[in-house]
């Protein structure tokens, strides 16, 4: 039987990394109000990008929150963090295939510790390390900048490498498109074969986050015909 989480995967994700942390919790309970059933959290290390964000206890600070919390590390060595995420409530343990030589032992950990599975691809990585582990693979993520910052520019052949992925994924996983995602790049992503898309800036960054939500989910469904 499919995981329930799968299913609430599907739609758009907002990243928590452009909120306004002085009121975490209240910015994700509107978007959540408006129908989003994914919170992205990105962790960050100063080590994999120069940036350091936050750790284990943001996400236990977002626990009872009705969407799936998504946790996309950008760490080094994740399979050495896996533990304390999943004890701090994470759904969805993302882990990248440039940040560690123990790829297929971290995936099956994450599904150990009773998170779903996610690998990351950067801009500059191909895709053999996804084909290599796909049976492991609940959620397969195709960055579309840069990792470390948010407010990027969508690399604009980000979206045939989504559909590259979407072909190896294993059939029910999530296809994570995730960088630059806003209005004018979101129809590309979701005709690619995207069916999770993250947003900060596009959501957080906007004067109503909840109707920027409701706003990109319309346009991704128009770009399908059908409900993201
Ligand atoms: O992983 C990330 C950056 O490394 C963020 O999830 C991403 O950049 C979201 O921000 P934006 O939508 O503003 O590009
Ligand atoms: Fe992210």
């Amino acid at each position: 039987m499919s995981d329930p989480r799968l299913a609430r995967l599907k739609g758009i994700a907002p990243s928590i990394l452009a909120s306004d942390f002085g009121r975490l919790r209240s910015q994700v309970e509107e978007v959540v109000a408006a129908g989003v059933t994914t919170i992205h959290i990105d962790v960050m290390d100063g080590h994999f990008v120069p940036p350091i964000t936050m750790g284990p206890i943001v996400v236990d600070a977002l626990r009872g929150v009705d969407a799936v919390l998504d946790v996309h590390l950008m760490i080094e060595r994740p399979e050495r963090q896996l533990a304390d995420f999943a004890r701090a409530g994470a759904d969805v343990l993302t882990v990248h295939a440039e940040a560690t030589p123990q790829l297929h032992y971290a995936l099956g950990q994450a599904r150990e510790l009773g998170a779903l599975a996610g690998l990351a691809l950067c801009p500059g990585t191909g895709t053999a390390s996804l084909e290599e582990t796909t049976d492991l693979v609940d959620l397969a993520l195709c960055m579309s900048v840069n990792p470390g910052w948010g407010g990027q520019r969508f690399i604009p052949t980000s979206t045939a490498k989504i559909a590259r992925m979407a072909a190896i994924a294993r059939p029910g996983a999530a296809v994570q498109v995730d960088g630059g995602v806003d209005r004018t790049t979101i129809a590309d992503c979701v005709r690619a074969g995207a069916t999770s898309l993250v947003a900060g800036s596009a959501v957080f960054g906007q004067p109503d986050p909840g109707d920027a939500v409701q706003e990109l989910a319309r346009l991704a469904a128009a770009a399908t015909g059908t409900a993201v």
